[in-house]
């Protein structure tokens, strides 16, 4: 590869697509938020504010919020698909999905900027409450939702909910009757493409857990089911093909099978199914490998998919055809920031590797355990002029597995003490954090030009022991 350096120094076995950097205090734009640049001190700014005083003021490990660079992402993702929708002759909404990352001042953010939001947990619908998101802006997913959170689905008045199986549609409906409701339903449909992701994050193959399948019936079956319910009024259908995907081409092969079922429906049931719901699952930028399409060409494209499968089936276009679009919004916004513990040059067999171990790990970011996930990261407190060595990050957790940056060149005098900060960790780092090795989650430090403050606020140790309840044992005992 151009520019990879081969020899004692850069020997170790690094992957061909990591390029040796002409520069290693350079930042990628495309891995990192708006609103980052490297101060004339060489130390990272986050909207001005150096990651030095953050680090000193707030600890570490932390995750730092670029919060206009999310609530920028949310409007630009939010208008660029309400025009190219309206240019079609329907309308889109945007429904930002909690799942990547929630708590009370995103879902206000969300609000504020336009979109709704997507939860599928009584406890995501809790934070909702509390954020005052009203009913009529959001959807419920969930492939086993209880009747504890069914029941508070309807009690909210949830524009829509999504159903998954037919255990499902039973129990809506007996607890729709029950409160003299009609529930709104629209059907899951597993539409049989295999998108280009890890399977763990792929949803619309035929073989794992979520919706009904269009190839088998059982879509139609449920959509039948929901249809003849007299609590349940089928709205529409839902389609989402999973999570961290480029390729365009899936997303309207999705849209046209889905229309497909659709026209089926209304010709054969007079359903209108005016609600069609495409999903989220956009791919960002890791790595410099990663190439995201811009905003505005995929709503262009996922328009022309809609309206062309309607011209082709001879049917109306839907009334509204909406997104729920995590990772692409909070995934870029933030990134991790560690203090590096300790510093050791093993030899690999095929040329030495620095090991750089920081304050935090798998507990924090376990998607390189579970996905095989590509990270970048730089040395953030200062900048250096050593030369760039391979480096692999690791955590602090008892797993030779607790790796958070696979490869990445550091420079050679990377030192114990040094912050070290990982683009890209907004989505689905945070929620999937755990308290492994009795290590207490970081906080969420949200970060503009006038203002720092946690919106998530780091666990303690005291938090941890709190859950601990030996003394009532004791007592019985
Ligand atoms: C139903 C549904 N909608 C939206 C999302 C959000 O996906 P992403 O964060 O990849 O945009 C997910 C997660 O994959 C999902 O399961
Ligand atoms: N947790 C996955 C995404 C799952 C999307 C939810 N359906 C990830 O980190 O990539």
């Amino acid at each position: 590869m151009a520019g990879h350096v081969a020899g004692p120094l850069h020997s170790a076995p690094s992957p061909v697509w990591l390029p040796y950097p002409e520069d290693v205090n350079a930042l990628l734009p495309q891995l990192w938020s708006r609103n980052i640049t490297r101060g004339t001190d060489g130390a990272l700014r986050v909207a001005g504010h150096s990651v030095n005083d953050l680090a000193r003021d707030y600890g570490t490990p932390t995750f730092v919020l670029d919060v206009d660079d999310f609530r920028s992402r949310a409007r630009e993702f939010r208008t660029a698909f309400e025009k190219a929708f309206a240019a079609a002759g329907t309308q889109a909404r945007s429904y930002y999905a909690g799942k990547a990352f929630l708590c009370t001042q995103v879902a206000r953010w969300a609000l504020q900027d336009g979109l709704g939001l997507d939860v599928c947990s009584l406890g995501e619908l809790l934070v909702a409450q509390r954020a005052g998101v009203p009913g009529e802006r959001m959807t419920m997913h969930g492939n086993n939702k209880s009747p504890q959170e069914l029941s508070a689905a309807l009690d909210h008045g949830v524009n829509q909910i999504v159903v998954d199986s037919l255990d499902e549609i039973g129990r809506l409906s007996a607890l729709a009757a029950q409160k003299g409701v009609t529930a709104p339903v629209v059907i899951r449909v597993t539409v049989g493409v295999e998108a280009h992701t890890h399977d763990f994050i792929a949803t619309a193959h035929e073989d794992q857990k979520f919706g009904f399948s269009l190839a088998s019936g059982a879509a139609r079956e449920a959509a039948e089911r929901v249809h003849r319910d007299p609590h349940l009024n089928l709205l529409g259908l839902h389609s989402h093909i999973g999570s961290q995907i480029f390729d365009a081409s899936a997303f309207e092969v999705a849209a046209a099978r889905l229309m497909g079922l659709r026209a089926e429906l209304r010709r054969d049931l007079g359903a209108g199914c005016e609600e069609l719901i495409l999903g989220g699952g956009f791919g960002i930028s890791y790595t410099s490998q990663d190439t995201p399409q811009p905003v505005d060409e995929l709503a262009a494209g996922m328009a022309r998919a809609v309206v062309r499968a309607c011209e082709d089936l001879g049917d109306p276009l839907p009334r509204t055809v909406s997104f729920e679009p995590g990772r692409s919004l909070i995934g870029p916004a933030m990134f991790t920031l560690y203090t590096v513990g300790t510093v050791k040059p093993v030899e690999t067999g095929h040329g030495e590797r620095l090991y750089v171990a920081v304050d935090g790990g798998m507990s924090d970011n376990p998607r390189t355990a579970l996905y095989d996930a590509d990270y970048s990261c730089t040395v953030a407190g200062r900048a250096s002029g050593a030369e760039p060595r391979v480096t692999r990050v690791v955590g602090m957790h008892c797993e030779s597995g607790d790796i958070i940056v696979r490869d990445e060149y550091a420079p050679a005098d990377i030192a114990a003490g040094d912050l070290l900060a990982v683009p890209g960790t907004g989505a689905y780092c945070r929620p999937l954090a755990s308290n492994y090795n009795h290590v207490p989650r970081p906080g969420v430090l949200a970060v503009t030009a006038d203002a720092i403050g946690w919106i998530v606020r780091p666990e303690t140790h005291e938090d941890l022991l709190s859950t601990d309840v030996a003394e009532s044992w004791n007592e019985r005992g």
